[in-house]
């Protein structure tokens, strides 16, 4: 359709120029007798019939062009008030398109919105990212328009690169991540939550004692969240806390996080490369657990060990029919890749702002010693200590307003639809970011700054505030983010206060937003320790 617009285009430039170049000269020159035609026999009378007969073609000629002229004006109005009205904006150099300025390290990525929102229409714009043509929606109605038309209009699609790194057996990667959203759902329902609580309080205070007790209270709390995250994975999807296994596990999962947002060209050294060989060698390793799990099972008949990997080794789908090996190691890397960084970047950010607005520490202080205070000391918090968090929680929803771990997701189009005027044809990619209205001051008045009462009473407008996502598609693991936050934050503050060691640290964006030099932070014990948890036994917890 487009090259049909175009070729319109070239028509109406021929039938305007055209003229120009075939029009017949002056009547006036054809009358007087050129002192050369005399000689050679041309007279008055034949100059005078041969000028009529000129006139004649000429007024022919003309209304010719007069005809073929409206006609195409015509044809051209038809195609222009018929065509469909492509969302503005460009598709940037071939291959790589807007990607490097969306990934630009040194911006946020809701400046790159900011832009093309400015410059084409503040409901949606055309990019190119990942090697494909996009439409980015940009506003709350957009994002409202998104998620509530998964599976009617769009599904979940994702770059090759992602695709080809974390999917190893066949199939459509959209009715894989249709089939694993069920799993997680049920592996993360409220209910099963509460299981979790203990476990992972038991593990925080671990590694408190452990990993974040230094002989000069330094440390980095970007690279130590991130290692207790993996630890908590490792925990509740496959029941390994063997420190040594998940340090082998953990290893290869940086060139996995490399490798997916990369060049999917299969070349030694590339980071698609290392990103392919990484994820085959995590599957490897869960390979022979998944074995071991399976034989338990259903030998043994082992029931009480209810992690991620058991549950869906219980799982059948409609036709009676168990998950394969691969789609089990696929499923539980996925787990791991989606669950570790995100959280740990959560963590530090909350971290981060807490060491930067005292005013604020101290009301999470004070939250946290009220819970505290109303358990036995030796008691692991549960899910009802969690639930009385309320500030901690706004605390967090702000560190993750401000600082969105995911920049967003992608869509396919399955069917043509139009929105805000302009249509998006099937076959079409789509990009929403959670950084599109994140910092939009007619939804976050004074929007840079750190204020945690945002999120008191309703809380921001719907489809404003959208880290984990929304609709179909939302994150599963939201509440159990919060919940591994929330107790982290419970254990390290009713110990320490803490400060930063580089008190304006640069923040990168890659495209997650990470303290460049991993946010080194002092941690200086409280005087009031009576609630710390150096004098709490640490409690042996059953397995989720
Ligand atoms: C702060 C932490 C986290 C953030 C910011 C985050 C963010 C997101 C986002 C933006 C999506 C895409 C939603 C969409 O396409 O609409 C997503 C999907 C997903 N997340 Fe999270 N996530 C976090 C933690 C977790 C955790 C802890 C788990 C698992 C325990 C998890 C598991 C998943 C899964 C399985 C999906 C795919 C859902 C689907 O396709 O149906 N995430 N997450």
């Amino acid at each position: 359709m487009r090259a049909l617009i175009t070729n319109q285009f070239f028509l109406w430039d021929i039938f305007l120029f055209l003229p120009l170049f075939i029009r017949p000269k002056p009547a006036a020159k054809t009358t007087s007798i050129p002192l050369l035609a005399a000689p050679i026999g041309i007279t008055q009378r034949t100059l005078t019939l041969h000028t009529h007969t000129c006139a004649m073609e000429l007024l022919l000629a003309s209304l010719l062009l007069l005809a073929l002229f409206s006609l195409s004006f015509l044809l051209v109005f038809h195609f222009k008030t018929n065509s469909p009205k492509f969302p503005p904006g460009n598709t940037g150099w071939p291959i790589v398109g807007e990607t490097l300025e969306l990934v630009s390290e040194n911006r946020t990525p809701d400046k790159f919105i900011d832009e093309r929102r400015t410059k084409h229409s503040p409901e949606i714009f055309k990019t190119s990212l990942a090697g494909e043509t996009m439409a980015v929606l940009c506003s709350p109605a957009g994002n409202k328009f998104l998620f509530s038309n998964e599976n009617k209009l769009v599904v979940s699609w994702w770059p090759r690169s992602l695709e080809k790194i974390t999917m190893s057996s066949r199939g459509s990667a959209a009715e894989k991540a249709k089939r694993n959203s069920g799993f997680f759902a049920e592996f993360l329902k409220p209910d099963a939550l509460k299981r979790y609580v203990p476990i992972i309080d038991s593990m925080v205070m671990q590694h408190l004692e452990t990993e974040w007790n230094t002989a000069n209270n330094q440390v980095k709390a970007y690279p130590l969240s991130k290692k207790f995250t993996f630890a908590v994975g490792c925990k509740i999807f496959m029941s390994i806390d063997d420190s040594e296994h998940v340090a082998r596990l953990s290893e290869p999962y940086a060139k996995v996080a490399a490798g997916l947002l990369s060049v999917p060209v299969n070349f030694p050294g590339t980071n698609f490369s290392n990103g392919i060989k990484a994820a085959n060698f995590i599957r490897d390793e869960l390979t022979p657990i998944i074995e071991e799990r399976r034989r338990k099972l259903y030998d043994e008949k082992e029931l009480a060990d209810p992690n991620l990997m058991s549950h869906i080794l219980l799982s059948t789908d409609e036709n009676g029919m168990s998950m394969t090996k691969n789609d089990i190691a696929d499923t539980v890397l996925g787990a791991l890749l989606a669950s570790h960084e995100t959280v740990a970047i959560a963590m530090s950010f909350v971290l981060y702002y807490l060491a930067d607005h005292p005013d604020v520490y101290a009301k999470v202080l004070k939250e946290q010693l009220e819970v505290a205070n109303s358990k036995e000391p030796e008691n692991l918090l549960n899910r009802d200590d969690c639930q009385k968090m309320k500030y901690s929680r706004n605390v967090i929803n702000e560190a993750l307003r401000l600082q969105p771990p995911a920049v967003g997701g992608f869509k396919h189009v399955i069917s043509d639809f139009t929105y805000a005027g302009f249509t998006v044809p099937k076959g079409w990619k789509i990009f929403w970011s959670t950084y599109s209205t994140n910092k939009d001051p007619k939804y976050f008045p004074n929007p840079e700054k750190f204020d945690p009462s945002r999120f008191e009473d309703n809380g921001p407008a719907p489809y404003t505030f959208i880290p984990f996502g929304g609709g179909a598609r939302m994150c599963p693991g939201a509440e159990f983010s919060r919940l591994e936050i929330l107790i982290f934050v419970h254990r390290l503050i009713t110990k320490f206060r803490w400060e930063k060691l580089i008190p304006d640290e640069k923040i990168v964006y890659k495209p997650m937003p990470i303290s460049v030099d991993g946010l080194p932070i002092r941690l200086v014990p409280r005087e009031n320790k009576a609630q710390s948890c150096s004098g709490l036994a640490m409690l042996e917890v059953q397995s989720p």
